[in-house]
């Protein structure tokens, strides 16, 4: 590996147990909607979401999805309708584990309260936070890169199992700069980082190897983390991933 001034990092899989998203997060949302929707019902920073969740159905539909659940506005519809459209859009997206913009800020709305009450609390692989120490020590930056809303991932580590790790961060791009599977994205973020004309000055860590070879075609280094729970591999021969470096731990770099 050639040095690096930027490190750019996934959250579920990579810093994150996948198993924390799936088995905490996840739950939170389907577990307390209806809830949530009555209580939140007047406010106008929810009723922004659902404009969102409702403008993405739209979209959908366009694009010829034809299990997308539309939401019909207040003029068309009474709310206990509005309100069990909204419940069945949200099922549906997350039973796909979409990584939608509109749903990802939803989901980070709704985890808020849940961080805020304490029912929340998120987990961060040890040697994660060793290795943001170790960074920060050499001036590297650390930037998170997430398919989650930038809010979302402010909350992560926000309220960790390892206190408040914010501090370590230097920015965070969510899915509005670009999927994470296209590898202008990570031109996008290289621009506007102002580091456009040395990708390589970057190190990309990701468990999705979509996301590592977009990235690779970007100029940007990488490297693919296999931490338990996560998918297996599987680098047969033949595949062209062989080359990719895999690593257990932030410490092995
Ligand atoms: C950071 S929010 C919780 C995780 C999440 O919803 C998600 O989609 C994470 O995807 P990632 O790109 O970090 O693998
Ligand atoms: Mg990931």
């Amino acid at each position: 590996m050639s040095p690096y001034n930027t490190v750019l990092l996934d959250i579920e899989g990579t810093t994150t147990p996948i198993a924390f998203v799936h088995d905490c997060l996840f739950p939170y949302v389907t577990e307390n909607l209806t809830h949530f929707l009555e209580e939140n019902w007047n406010s106008s920073e929810f009723q922004g979401h659902i404009q969102l969740l409702r403008e993405q159905a739209l979209k959908d539909v366009e694009n010829g999805i034809t299990d997308a659940v539309i939401i019909p506005n207040g003029n068309e519809s009474d709310v206990k309708s509005i309100q069990d459209a909204i419940t069945n859009n949200i099922r549906w997206q997350m039973r796909a584990d979409r990584k939608i913009a509109a749903l990802k800020s939803f989901q980070g709305y709704m985890w808020k309260s849940g961080y805020d009450s304490g029912e929340l609390k998120s987990v961060i692989y040890d040697d994660v936070v060793t290795a943001f120490k170790r960074w920060k020590d050499a001036g590297i930056k650390i930037y998170i890169y997430s398919s989650g809303s930038v809010e979302a991932q402010k909350l992560i580590f926000a309220h960790s199992d390892k206190g408040n790790l914010l501090g370590y961060i230097d920015g965070h791009f969510d899915t509005t700069i670009g999927s994470k599977l296209e590898s202008q994205s990570y031109l996008n973020i290289c621009n506007e980082l102002g580091i456009q004309s040395s990708p390589s000055s970057m190190l990309f860590l990701s468990d999705n190897i979509n996301e590592i070879n977009a990235a690779k075609k970007a100029g940007i280094q990488t490297a693919i983390v296999e931490r338990p729970g996560n998918p297996p591999l599987n680098f047969n021969n033949g595949s062209g991933n062989e080359h990719i470096l895999v690593i257990h731990s932030f410490l092995e770099i």
